[in-house]
């Protein structure tokens, strides 16, 4: 298809449009957040992984549906090999269907991509970032790279980056920190945005003990702050409030205590080209076979009917038994959240 005809738009059973891809691009990872995955991480056989042409093709495939925003996710994107030359690849197609192209990472290594990211078109990042306190964030990472996020953190906003970051509220762990990481942030300039921890995949810790309901820290939040409703939207699941006292933004992602899913207009994709049609849910399409098939193009628009065909209303995360398996075995560092 020529690169200015029509999209055939991606409408999902609840008619919900769909414009936004979340591509992993490794499942792998140089940290081991203990709410993500265990120390001891099988990680998948690099002969599976799509190459980065294979995952540009399929990119431009949704493009050609309509998606207008790609987020380019891991385990940890930039420690793939190369990446750079994706987002080069895919930095051509701004203004030509794609209107945004930005990544979540953990930071790490974005000291030495910045600059080529921006330059490849990237305009905003999001940085996981869960503490400012160096023996917090290494026994919460289990590796000790703070001054190395706030590098990167640093070198992005050098390099005109739009930074915004995210913090899993965690019940013990940094709950006593969160008004002070919000007041850093947002000193810096920076949006942040708190998440309820997900039930997927096997961690060491119980998951009813990680779990702090962002309904209890915004109150809490409220004792100190005043927050009002914004309107302001990503096309993420954030929904947001402006902090009078900060000047700044704090955006809420409610899976449990504030469900977002009525308003989906997204997709994931892994690394070796498996697509989730929700993040909650355990049904994939193949668009790896597709698209190695002999009529690529006829295969992935089969498959793309067939995600769109059950895709779900919503996720059933439970938080409330103790002892519960996961929800589903998978890991977020597989979709890449
Ligand atoms: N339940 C659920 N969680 C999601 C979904 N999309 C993103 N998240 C979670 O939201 C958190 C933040 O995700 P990000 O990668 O920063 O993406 P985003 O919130 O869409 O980013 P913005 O474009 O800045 O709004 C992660 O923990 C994701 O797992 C979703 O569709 N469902
Ligand atoms: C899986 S990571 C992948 C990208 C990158 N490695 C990073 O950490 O930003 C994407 C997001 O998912 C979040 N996340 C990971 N496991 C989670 C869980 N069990 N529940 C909620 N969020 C989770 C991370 O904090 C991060 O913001
Ligand atoms: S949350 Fe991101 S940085 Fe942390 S272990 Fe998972 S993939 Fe790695
Ligand atoms: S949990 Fe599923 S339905 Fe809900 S917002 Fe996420 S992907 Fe969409």
């Amino acid at each position: 298809m020529a690169v200015n005809d029509e999209p055939r738009p991606l409408v999902d059973g609840f008619r919900r449009a769909i414009t936004y891809l979340r591509l992993s691009v490794t499942d792998r990872c140089d940290l081991r957040c203990t709410y993500c995955m265990p120390e001891r991480m099988t990680f998948l056989p690099r002969r599976e992984v799509l190459s980065l042409e294979e995952l540009y093709e399929l990119a431009c495939g949704f493009i050609e549906r309509g998606v207008t925003k790609i987020r380019i996710t891991g385990g940890e994107p930039l420690v793939r090999r190369d990446i750079v030359h994706l987002f080069e690849m895919l930095g051509r197609r701004l203004g030509h269907g794609l209107e945004e192209l930005t990544l979540t990472t953990n930071g790490t290594q974005l000291a030495q991509h910045a600059e080529a990211l921006a330059k490849a078109g990237v305009r905003r990042v999001n940085v996981s970032l869960d503490t400012l306190e160096r023996a917090r964030f290494e026994a919460l990472t289990r590796r000790d790279a703070l001054p190395q996020v706030l590098e990167g953190i640093a070198a992005a906003r050098e390099a005109g980056l739009k930074v915004k970051l995210n913090a899993v509220a965690l019940k013990g762990v940094n709950e006593d920190e969160l008004p002070d990481l919000i007041e850093w942030a947002h000193g810096q300039g920076h949006d942040v945005t708190l998440i309820e921890v997900m039930p997927l995949g096997d961690v060491e810790e119980e998951r009813l003990d990680q779990y702090l309901p962002l309904s209890d820290v915004r109150a809490r939040l409220e004792q100190r702050w005043t927050l009002a409703e914004s309107d302001h939207a990503t096309g993420g699941p954030a929904r947001y409030v402006d902090v009078a006292e900060t000047g700044g933004r704090l955006g809420l992602i409610t899976p449990h205590t504030g469900n977002f899913c009525a308003g989906c207009n997204r997709l994931r994709v892994t690394a070796t080209g498996q697509l989730y049609p929700c993040l909650g849910g355990a049904e994939r399409v193949d668009l790896r076979a597709a698209l190695r098939s002999e009529r690529p193009e006829e295969e992935l628009a089969a498959a793309l009917e067939r995600a769109m065909a059950i895709k779900p209303e919503k996720h059933h995360f439970r938080m409330d038994e103790r002892g519960a398996k996961p929800h589903l075995p998978r890991h977020m560092s597989l979709t890449g959240g």
